[in-house]
């Protein structure tokens, strides 16, 4: 309202007003699906961050961050499993109800775990409507663009579960693909270009693409209506995401492409030790 005021004195701080109070709307609106497209097609990059407990959830939403992940790459980093496989169905769930309470802006979206959904339809339905049920998150992600996942994505969406694709390097397909780069010959790069397409066409509201040649994301993201969200794909995709403990320094190794924003390994080191020489050296409780 006072930036409204203010605008009258010269031209050059009506563009400083009008660019603000479009971050300040960002910031109060609660995030949508319908949002992320419009932000596609504005050309207004998506941020997405994992996150697997309360706590980081409500620190991660209260920054302003688009959505908020429950990725299955917990299983890594908060459960110490050395794939994302050993994650059950349940196990998620109630990491993803721990989350949602945590959140009040961003949009919450729920990875489904390794045999959760790779069965049948129906098993896919079940699993994903456990997780809009049981836990209150608008939408699941799960891995692969082929025809048969393509098809669930397909029949969830037609019974109203948003669906978030992934292609490229999917985790849950570790022991066949392991952790290299994919889409590197042209006959792979045409085949995850195929399985955006699949996804799109079935109905996905976003693609999560990683540890794809920064091109062939380039020519997805121009390809399709849905936004794109990166992880080792490059700058030219509509959005980014990025493992939250990592982000952090928890991760005690990091993939390639992940950047360290700051080392929480030690902040948490140093803080736990002043605390046992004070608790030792009779400093605490005073
Ligand atoms: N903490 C964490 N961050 C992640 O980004 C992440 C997980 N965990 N767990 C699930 C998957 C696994 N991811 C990974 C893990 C390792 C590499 C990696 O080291 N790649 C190397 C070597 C690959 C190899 O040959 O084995 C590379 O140069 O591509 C890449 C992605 C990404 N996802
Ligand atoms: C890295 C993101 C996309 C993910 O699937 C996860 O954290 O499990
Ligand atoms: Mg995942």
């Amino acid at each position: 309202m006072i930036n409204g005021l203010l605008f009258v004195t010269n031209l050059r701080q009506l563009t400083v007003i009008t660019f603000s109070s479009y971050l300040f709307l960002d910031f109060f609106m609660v995030v949508t699906i319908a949002q992320l497209l419009n932000w596609k097609t504005q050309q207004r990059s998506i941020t997405v961050l994992t996150a697997w407990d309360y706590a980081i959830a409500q620190i991660l939403d209260e920054t302003g961050v688009d959505v908020i992940l429950v990725g299955d790459s917990l299983a890594m980093t908060a459960l110490g499993h050395e794939t994302t496989l050993p994650l059950s169905l349940d196990a998620m769930l109630h990491h993803a109800a721990a989350v949602k309470r945590g959140v009040k802006r961003a949009l919450v979206v729920c990875d489904l775990p390794f045999l959760s959904y790779q069965e049948s339809d129906q098993q896919a339905i079940r699993s994903a409507g456990r997780v809009l049920r049981e836990t209150g998150v608008q939408a699941v992600k799960l891995e692969g663009g082929n025809s048969t996942i393509a098809q669930t994505v397909s029949v969830l969406t037609r019974i109203g579960i948003p669906v978030m694709g992934h292609i490229g390097l999917t985790p849950q397909s570790v022991h066949r693909l392991g952790y290299r780069q994919q889409g590197k010959t042209p006959e792979e790069a045409e085949r995850i270009y195929q399985e955006a397409l699949n996804l799109t066409q079935a109905g996905a509201f976003a693609l999560i693409l990683e540890h794809i040649p920064n091109e062939l994301a380039a020519k997805i993201t121009d390809a399709i209506s849905i936004p794109t969200i990166g992880i080792g794909a490059g700058n030219n995709c509509d959005g980014q995401v990025l493992v939250t403990a990592d982000l952090l320094g928890l991760t005690a190794k990091q993939p390639p492409f992940a950047k360290v924003y700051t080392n929480l390994r030690e902040v948490i080191k140093e803080a736990t030790e002043n605390y046992i020489e004070d608790v030792k050296g009779k400093q605490f409780p005073k």
